[in-house]
């Protein structure tokens, strides 16, 4: 991701004294909510998301007032277009915001779910019982509609959570979070069940990753620095939901119609996301012919291409792709390109230079499919299919936390179900073990 100098170590504005006995007291609020969010009905859970949604659009023109100062600062301070664009609230984000508060409700509650209950020989009967994580940290990046999905998600799964989402979005996201405490009190639930952290100072990351007396689980949406620092200094679990050096790889057997349709889409049907293509692997025996139809398309969408010495040599005149180029997750209209020599080749690349996000084939070959499936390692694999389906929405999960990165726990598009764990239940009639 491009650097930005603003990032900082810091306190601001909103400097709240202390960092570490602030957080301590979020931590301890946040404990205390959980407890009431696990018994919480899923008919109060739906009335606080409702009545956020009746407050979010009572407050509207506040939080796009606060949205238009975040921006002025965020254009003062130089942040990049890509940045601008996912900082930016309209009106028409502004209602997807309010709609998907609706959509949250409407989702089935997978709290209290109990699964695979069986009789065993001494009588009791043995199943398993969907219940909440706890409290869950999210550190996100700066775009004030993810403090609302995260807060919605976390709280229709039972949760209590702490949102400390990107400096950048600081002002809309304490204006959204007004809305949501309102939403929170009026249905009688607590209004520390979410939290927004108050300060840009990075120290709060810190301590909030190294709670684990008040957090249960850290979730990271974001880029290189904030992966480096969880790695140091988390003591708190963490599924981490990181970045997505995401490639396609189109086969000497594959179908030339789908190859342009999911190269070209993958690449630029957003450029901003975690799941978008940054790296194109040719089969040799198709590179002559598709790429220079791939060179025109992506022209005619302003992306700039970058390409090792045989792409170089098909193209002429394009940027020669470098080993950074190959690891980098460009977020923009950049793509680089490898012409490889089959599908081992295009594998032991994704596996060098991958994020382990979404890659996927284009075949017409069912062996090379299913080849490509076991074997490349990342969260989600596709055959002829663009990596920008791996998304939750798309997954049929009804909404999505984002994007884990990590094996454990849950893996691909996060939904209400990946917030939550099961726990064992037994139930007797007075049998004793013999
Ligand atoms: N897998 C997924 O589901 C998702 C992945 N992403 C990934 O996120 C990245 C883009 O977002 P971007 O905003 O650039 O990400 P950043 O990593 O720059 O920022 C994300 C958040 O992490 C914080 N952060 C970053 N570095 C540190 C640090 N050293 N210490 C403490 N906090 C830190 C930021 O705080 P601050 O405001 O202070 O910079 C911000 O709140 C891409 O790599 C993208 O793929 C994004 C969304 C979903
Ligand atoms: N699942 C999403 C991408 C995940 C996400 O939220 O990423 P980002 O837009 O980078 O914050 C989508 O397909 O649009």
């Amino acid at each position: 991701m491009i650097a930005n100098a603003s990032r900082t170590e810091r306190a601001d504005a909103h400097d709240i004294g202390d960092v570490a006995a602030y957080m301590t007291t979020l931590g301890q609020a946040a404990r205390a909510a959980a407890t009431q969010m696990r018994r919480a009905s899923t008919s109060d859970k739906n009335r606080a998301l409702l009545a956020m949604a009746d407050h979010l659009a009572r407050r509207r023109d506040e939080v796009l007032a606060a949205n238009a100062a975040d921006l002025v600062r965020g254009r003062e301070t130089g942040l990049d277009t890509a940045l601008l664009d996912r900082l930016a609230l309209d009106e028409a984000r502004f209602d997807a915001m309010i709609e998907g508060l609706h959509q949250v409700a409407g989702l089935p509650d997978p709290v209290g779910e109990i699964d695979g209950l069986r009789s065993r020989p001494s009588g009791i009967q043995v199943g398993q019982m969907r219940v909440p994580l706890g409290v869950i940290g999210i550190v996100y990046e700066s775009r004030p509609n993810v403090t609302l999905e995260a807060a919605s998600l976390c709280l229709k799964s039972g949760n209590a959570c702490i949102l400390r989402g990107g400096s950048e979005a600081r002002d809309a996201n304490a204006a959204i979070a007004t809305c949501i405490r309102e939403g929170l009190l009026e249905a009688g639930l607590p209004g520390a069940a979410v939290q927004v952290v108050a300060t840009t100072d990075r120290a709060a990351v810190g301590h909030l990753i190294s709670m684990p007396e008040y957090v249960d689980v850290i979730i990271p949406r974001g880029g290189k620095s904030l992966i480096e620092r969880i790695s140091r200094e988390a003591r708190v679990p963490v599924i981490k939901h990181l970045d997505g050096v995401c490639h396609v790889y189109v086969d000497a057997t594959a179908d030339f119609d789908k190859a342009l349709a999911i190269a070209v889409n993958a690449k630029t049907q957003r450029y901003g996301t975690c799941n978008t293509m940054e790296t194109l692997l040719l089969d040799a025996p198709v590179a002559d012919t598709l790429l220079p139809k791939l060179a025109a398309a992506y022209a005619e969408h302003g992306v700039a291409l970058r390409g090792c010495e045989r792409t170089q040599a098909i193209l002429g005149g394009i940027a020669a792709a470098t080993e950074e180029d190959w690891h980098a997750e460009y977020l923009a209209p950049i793509l680089a390109i490898r012409v490889v020599d089959g599908i081992e080749a295009a594998i032991e690349h994704i596996e060098r230079y991958g994020s382990h996000h979404t890659d996927a084939i284009v075949t017409e070959h069912y062996g090379l499919a299913r080849r490509f499936m076991a074997e490349v390692d990342s969260s989600s694999v596709m055959v002829n299919a663009s990596t920008r389906f791996a998304d939750g929405f798309e997954y049929g999960l009804g909404a999505e936390i984002g994007i884990s990165t990590d094996k454990l726990h849950a893996r691909g598009p996060v939904g209400l179900e990946g917030l939550t764990t099961r726990k064992y239940i037994v139930l007797g009639d007075g049998q004793v073990r013999q």
